[in-house]
């Protein structure tokens, strides 16, 4: 999890490689309407959002009853959002983070380095998410204490970072 640009595709992607799991994209279960507005510079609406939560849910939960690990990218900002993707473990009692199969660790780095990414990948071409939408990101990003979420320096080499998750993931 993390705002936009932090890196989660990335680390992600090759998370799942060393860990010879399935790899999600979050950005592959939008609708065309939800890329289209995010595209011309507005940020989704929980209406538009939920239906995406719930798809990805899905997707988590069909892994999780397989008894398959699978490593899944989303921005997650807020308590709620996460709230939907840990009830992809049917057994998650609210509240219970400790125990719940869906772990989150958030990619953390200064704006300009975030803003910098964004903009070098926008003016690529190879992404929806303008770099305008970066401050209604940093907004909503809220986590609160009890979850426990662990936290990675996203500033770090790719491979300093995953290595990180999987220390914090083995002990989470
Ligand atoms: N640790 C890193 N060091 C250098 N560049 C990075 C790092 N993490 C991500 N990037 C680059 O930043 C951009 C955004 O990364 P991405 O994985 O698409 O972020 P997100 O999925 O969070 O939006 C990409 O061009 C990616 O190559
Ligand atoms: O990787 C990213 O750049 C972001 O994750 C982005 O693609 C994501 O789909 C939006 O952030 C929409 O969701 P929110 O508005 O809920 O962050």
């Amino acid at each position: 999890m993390g705002v936009s640009g932090s890196g989660k595709s990335t680390v992600a992607q090759m998370l799942a490689k060393s860990l010879g799991c399935m790899f999600v994209e979050a950005d592959d279960f939008h609708s065309r309407k939800n890329k289209e507005k995010m595209r011309n510079g507005v940020p989704l609406s929980d209406t538009d959002r939920f239906p995406w939560l719930e798809a990805l849910r899905d997707a988590i939960r069909k892994n999780i009853n397989d008894c398959e690990m699978v490593t899944l990218t989303c921005s997650a900002l807020q308590k709620k959002y996460r709230d939907i993707l840990r009830t992809a473990d049917q057994d998650y009692k609210p509240g219970n983070y400790t125990n719940c199969r869906v772990k989150f660790v958030c990619l953390e780095a200064p704006v300009e380095v975030i803003a910098d990414r964004m903009k070098r990948r926008s003016e690529e071409g190879m992404h929806f998410m303008p770099l305008s939408l970066l401050q209604s990101q940093l907004d909503l990003l809220q986590i609160d204490e009890a979850e426990g979420i662990a936290k990675a320096d996203a500033t770090m080499s790719l491979e300093a970072i995953v290595d990180r998750v999987l220390v914090l993931l083995r002990t989470a």
